[in-house]
């Protein structure tokens, strides 16, 4: 795969649009495909996505439609960047067209609802085994990297040379792409981080102060380290961009959308509200209850992401979930065995 090759990006929210704005601006030939084709013919007069990234104006070079065929008909590589819900939606809907990549990397952080898998196994299942898949991820809000502003990202990959290409196409001035490969435990901190986000902004909503912030966050990472150990990713690439770097982003700023959410949960903002007034995907939502699948299939004790699932799913209101967090008994920082020792 040559590092000149064209890229479609599939899926034009903030995310998907401020990833193919970099692309373009370091040369590489880049179509963002969106599924609103009223949106995309206006992106394409206007030359900015007025919905999601009003203040930021396209490279030159970045082509835009709202036809997935024209799209991928001359892609060497796709990169998906819907929310989870849509993910195997959009990949059966872009193999259905016959293209086919020469490479599949996404931006999504999530799991697949419903099943708690791993959005490499659904892609795994969609186009096979064969195809290199990468995961890019790591702290970066679209507004700010749209902005170019400086960001720094993580590409993971089994095929390492493919997270190699993927990340020497996304890197340049300003923004810097990292790699390793562990698909597992860059997937699961991009997912978990969201829902901690939400812990976090419940605590601050609820003016718990600057230590519960802090405190939440580091058992939100220990949660996180003991879900990855359990499923066989790397608790070291939880202390890099796809984990420490993306909670500590997610959970402190407020351009985030999950922190956002649980700040006006706190508040005593009704569920359905804050959504609302949000007014894009907040993965969050449906992550909590993945990962409890995940937890109650592994045994693993997680208490803030049990109390935030619960809180989501309307079962008890978010000073209830903190009376059962501060309520647990007293018990050594790390089980024994997590980092070997
Ligand atoms: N925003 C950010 O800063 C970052 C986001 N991410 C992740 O990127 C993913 C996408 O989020 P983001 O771009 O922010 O979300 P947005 O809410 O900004 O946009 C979501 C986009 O997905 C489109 N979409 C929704 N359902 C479908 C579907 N069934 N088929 C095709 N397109 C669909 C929407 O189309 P329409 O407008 O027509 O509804 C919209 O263009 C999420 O997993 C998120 O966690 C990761 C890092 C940073
Ligand atoms: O993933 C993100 C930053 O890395 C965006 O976070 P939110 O989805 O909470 O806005």
């Amino acid at each position: 795969m040559p590092l000149n090759a064209r890229v479609a990006v599939l899926g034009a929210g903030s995310w998907g649009t401020a990833l193919a704005m970099v692309l373009a601006r370091h040369g590489v030939r880049t179509t963002l495909w969106g599924r609103d084709t009223a949106a995309m013919a206006a992106m394409a007069e206007a030359r900015c996505n007025a919905r999601y990234l009003p203040d930021s104006l396209f490279p030159d070079g970045l082509a835009v439609t709202a036809d997935l065929n024209s799209a991928l008909s001359d892609a060497d590589d796709w990169l998906l960047v819907t929310p989870s819900h849509a993910f195997r939606e959009v990949l059966e809907h872009a193999c259905a067209t016959g293209h086919r990549p020469n490479g599949l990397s996404w931006a999504t952080k999530g799991f697949e609802p419903g099943t708690g898998r791993f959005l490499h196994e659904v892609a795994e299942d969609i186009v096979g085994r064969y195809l290199p898949l990468a995961i890019v991820t790591g702290p970066s809000f679209a507004k700010e990297v749209a902005a170019g502003l400086p960001t720094a990202v993580t590409v993971h990959s089994e095929h390492e040379p493919y997270a190699d290409q993927v990340a020497k196409r996304l890197h340049g001035p300003g923004f810097r792409a990292y790699t390793g490969n562990d698909v597992i435990g860059a997937e699961l901190g991009g997912a978990m981080k969201n829902v901690l986000a939400v812990a976090t902004g419940v605590a601050d909503g609820m003016k718990l102060g600057l230590n519960a912030r802090a405190g939440m966050i580091t058992r939100g990472l220990n949660e996180m380290i003991r879900v990855c150990h359990a499923l066989g990713g790397r608790p070291e690439t939880l202390m890099g961009l796809a984990g420490v770097g993306d909670l500590v982003l997610t959970c402190t700023g407020d351009l985030s959308r999950n922190r956002r959410l649980g700040l006006a949960l706190g508040r005593g903002i009704p569920l359905s509200q804050a959504v609302k007034e949000i007014g894009q995907v907040v993965e969050s939502v449906q992550t909590a209850n993945e990962v409890m699948r995940i937890a109650e299939k592994h045994g693993l004790d997680l208490p803030i992401t049990e109390q935030v699932s619960r809180v989501l799913n309307e079962e008890i209101t978010p000073a209830e979930g903190l009376k059962a967090l501060l309520a647990r008994e007293q018990k050594p920082e790390y089980p024994p065995g997590l980092f070997g020792s």
